[in-house]
This record gives structure tokens, sequence and C-alpha cells, in this order.
């Protein structure tokens, strides 16, 4: 692979700029507001607290708590009169159960219209509403595109009061509803993807992509079970529950910011993360995408470690060994030094690169006709490797060891992969007409999702209860998102 920065494709890069809208001023913290915990996100500020400054008596504590108690009596009896109540929407089934709550498939009651209901887990329900949910919504309200879930309105429903439980107001994310998901559709074996297929959606992942990281967002949970695919055949990123703005750097010699590193479902981590990068970037969903791509032919992740360092193996074994001969900052990366160093090292070296070699050794093949399942290519028979090279030439480059050679979203929306024959269609609604029932339905109970990379390492999601399948063991290094 090349040692240069990627430069390949058609690429016109875009200078555009994309300011986020300034953020509102602070409303004042007044007594007969919500608390501001519910309205926070508009100044930065997230103490777990929940706001409030403490005053000069030294009961500074007691005042936040009482002020909170307070806040969330107003928050229980308000009402929102800019907000639908969810009767407006007829809950059909519970299609999901999200690390934030239940998802439900359901139809408006005045259009008609097909919708999902995802009920925002209220946890900390003394706090208000999560800031992380309050964060999604306002991701979603900026990200308005066809490749992107369509967050269509935020309802409220009001809980009966029972002896144990008072009045409290329930808040529900309605999106458009997309019949399939990319996992539940790769691991159905009846769904045979032809090439144009493939790269119809590979265009609009990457298109999704690109708008999510010109909006200044790092979506930090990409995998094929975060790819839903609509029943006129578009596909949409969705989950924005691990989302977070970023802040692109005027000058380069200004420190980078850091994030959380516990982000990315492991199946779908890049090397840096797994080194313990903190002041990562958008290439982290670039390494993502890769994986999805590859998945496109294999059927099934590619690279299933159950732990950081076997993660780290997988991708040495596939993508040759990690070091500064071909990624030239990973000495900067916080455990490389401490991981080459060990005995048994999780970053084996010696590794070639054998990504295009290994993914036709893992395509699935038909018992039947010898062929793969996806057929990309018609007549291909066990002994071929794929003879698309440009296709695997942008799979190598989306999965490049070294963030800075991977092309950016920009970049690979416009590779030459896109322009060659056969070119993406609008949709793939071609594809989803031989599915006979939603892949909800068809996953459903085992969960379209399940299993596919979340046993360990889960991602973090802050402020919330992750199932207990996927809590973080106790101990393990936390921080918090902002
Ligand atoms: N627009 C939609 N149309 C159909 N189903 C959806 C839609 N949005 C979400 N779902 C279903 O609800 C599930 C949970 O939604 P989502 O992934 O947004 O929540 P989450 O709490 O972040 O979940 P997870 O823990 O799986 O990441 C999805 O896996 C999917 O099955």
């Amino acid at each position: 692979m090349s040692s240069q920065p990627y430069t390949a494709g058609l690429h016109q890069s875009s200078t555009q700029s994309h300011r986020q809208a300034a953020p509102k001023r602070p409303l004042p913290n007044r007594a007969d507001e919500p608390p501001k915990r519910a309205l926070i996100g508009q100044n930065g500020q997230n103490t777990p607290s929940g706001g409030g400054t403490p005053n000069s008596t030294g009961n500074a504590e007691v005042d936040v708590k009482q002020q909170l108690l307070n806040y969330q009596k107003i928050f229980d009896h308000a009402s929102y009169p800019f907000i639908n109540d969810v009767s407006a929407y007829e809950k059909l089934s519970k299609i999901g159960q999200g690390t934030f709550g239940e998802v439900f498939k359901a139809r408006c009651k005045t259009t008609g219209r097909m919708v999902a209901l995802k009920k925002i887990l209220m946890e900390n329900e003394k706090e208000g509403f999560p800031i992380t949910a309050l964060r999604e919504v306002k991701m979603l309200e900026q990200l308005k595109h066809q490749n992107i879930t369509d967050l269509i309105e935020v309802c409220s429903a009001k809980t009966g009061s029972t002896s144990t439980s008072k009045d409290r107001t329930t808040f529900y994310l309605v999106f458009a509803f997309c019949e399939h998901d990319l996992a539940g559709l790769l691991s159905n074996p009846k769904v045979r993807m032809s090439l144009v297929h493939i790269k119809t959606m590979m265009k609009h992942l990457i298109t999704g992509l690109n708008k999510l990281h010109r909006s200044k967002i790092l979506h930090r949970d990409m995998k094929a079970a975060n790819v839903l695919i609509s029943k006129e055949g578009v596909l949409k990123l969705a989950d924005f529950g691990l989302a977070r703005p970023f802040v692109q750097r005027e000058n380069p010699n200004h420190p980078r910011p850091l994030y959380t590193n516990r982000v990315v479902t492991l199946w779908y981590r890049p090397p840096e993360l797994l080194l313990g990068d903190r002041a990562y970037g958008t290439k982290i969903d670039v390494w993502g995408a890769g994986c999805i791509m590859a998945e496109m032919w294999t059927r099934q992740p590619i690279m299933q470690g159950d732990t950081e360092q076997k993660q780290l193996t997988l991708i040495s074994a596939l993508c040759g060994s990690i070091n500064p001969e071909v990624w030239p900052n990973c000495v900067k990366m916080p455990l490389y030094s401490a991981m080459a160093a060990e005995p048994n090292s999780a970053l084996p070296q010696g590794k070639g690169r054998c990504l295009k070699l290994k993914i036709r050794h893992l395509m699935k093949f038909d018992s039947a006709d010898g062929k793969p399942q996806s057929d990309p290519y018609g007549k291909k028979t066990n002994d071929q490797v794929p003879s698309d090279d440009d296709a695997m030439n942008l799979l190598e480059n989306l999965l490049a060891i070294d963030p800075d050679r991977r092309p950016t979203a920009d970049e690979a929306e416009d590779d030459i992969w896109f322009y060659k024959d056969p070119v993406p269609r609008a949709n793939v609604g071609d594809l989803m007409d031989t599915i006979p029932t939603s892949q909800f339905e068809y996953t459903v109970g085992k969960g379209a999702h399940a299993g596919r990379g979340r046993h360990h390492n889960n991602p973090q999601r802050p402020h919330q209860a992750p199932r207990q399948s996927n809590a973080i063991p106790a101990g393990q290094y936390r921080d918090t998102i902002f």
C-alpha cells in the first residue's frame, strides 16, 4: 500500500465551511424553569449534579439538590404544547431494545405513516431529559439528509400514577420507519446481492458519512447493525447515541481536544482507539466504513475479537503489523510502547498485509453452486480473488492502519470505483422487493442486532445504564463524553 496520504479517485476536496449554528445563550438559572440539565447542551456544561453554582453558605450541595427537586416538580407537571402526545401514534410491535430504551414500530393515526418510536430511558429522572438523548436530538435536527435516519419529531407521554410511582413524563424520538438493517440483511442467506447493490449501498453509506463529517459530527458507532435500509432501498446511517460534535483545529499547533476512547463496537474499532488515542478524528468512522464494506462480501463482521488485545491481533493478521514503518505516529499512541514491549504482544511483528486474499477466504459460498452468496461478479469460482481492483483499492484505503492514510469521507465519496460500471443506482429497491417481510420481523426475538460485536467492550453510553449483557466490568476505565 502506498506510503503517501490518500489521493485516489476523482476527488475534489470540499473546502466549504459547514459551521455549526452558534450555541444559544444559556438560559438564566431561574427557579420557575425546568432543570438546567433538561436544557443542557446550550452552554456545554454538564456537571454530575446537573448544574447550579455552589453558594458561599456551605450548603451548596443541599441547595443544588433542592433546586433540582423544585425543577423536577415543574418538569413533571409541565405541559408541552409544542410537542405531540405519543398517542398520535398507534404502537404495533416492539422491534428493538436499544441501550437507551425500547423501540416500537408504530403508525401515525392521522397520516398512516409508519414510524419507529424510540423511548427515552429516563434513568436519572430527577435530572430531567437525559443529556445524551438531547444531544442526539440536536444533532439529528442538523442532519437532514437522505442517507441519515430521519427524526420526525419528539413526542411526550404521561405515565399514570401508581401507589409507588408519581406521574412522569416519558419522551419518544419518532423516526421514519426503515424496514431493514444491514446486519440482518447480510446474515440472511436468502438475500443475494449483486455488485451494483453493494456499490449503491456503499455510495449511500459514504455519502451519509460525508454529510455527518461536514456537519462536524463524529458517529463513533459505525457498524452494519446501525445502518438501516428503507423499503425503497435507501440506506440510512442510524443510532446517534454515541455521536458527538467535534472541533476542527484552526491552528495545528493548538492541542487537540481529548474525547473518550471507549467508543465504537469492538469489531469495528480502529487501531488508534485500541491503542488508547483520545485525540482521534473522523478517520475512526472511515475505518468502520471499511469494515462494513468488507462485510458486504464476507456477510459477517471481518474481525471478531473478544478483547481489545485480540482485536489488535486480528487487525495485524489482516492488515499487517502495526509499527512506525506503516504508521509513523503510532509511537505517540498512549498504549503503543507498553504493548509493543510485552512478551506476547498484541502487536505481532513481521505480518504482511493480506486483506485482499483474506477477504476472498472469508467470502461465503453457496453449497449448491459454489458462487459467493453476494455473487458480486456473477461468475466467480472459489479460487478467484475479487477481480474488481478499484473496489479492493478503496477497501485497502479505508482500512489503512495509519489514520492519516485513510481517505476522508469526502474523498471516498469521489473514489474512482463509484464512477466505473456498474455505476451506483439511486436505490436498491429491486433488492428490497426480493425480501418478503421486514428484516425486523425476520429477526425479531433474536434481535436484528443481537450479538454483533457487543458482547464485550461495549462502547460507553454515558449517563445511561448499559444493558446487563453489555455492562462494562467494574473498575474499567470510564470517562464522560462531552
Ligand atoms: N428508523 C428505524 N426504523 C426501524 N427500526 C429502527 C429505527 N431506528 C431504530 N430501530 C430499531 O431499534 C433498535 C435500537 O435503536 P438504536 O440503535 O437507535 O438505539 P440504541 O439504544 O442506540 O441501540 P443499540 O444499543 O442497539 O445501539 C435498532 O437496533 C433497530 O432495530
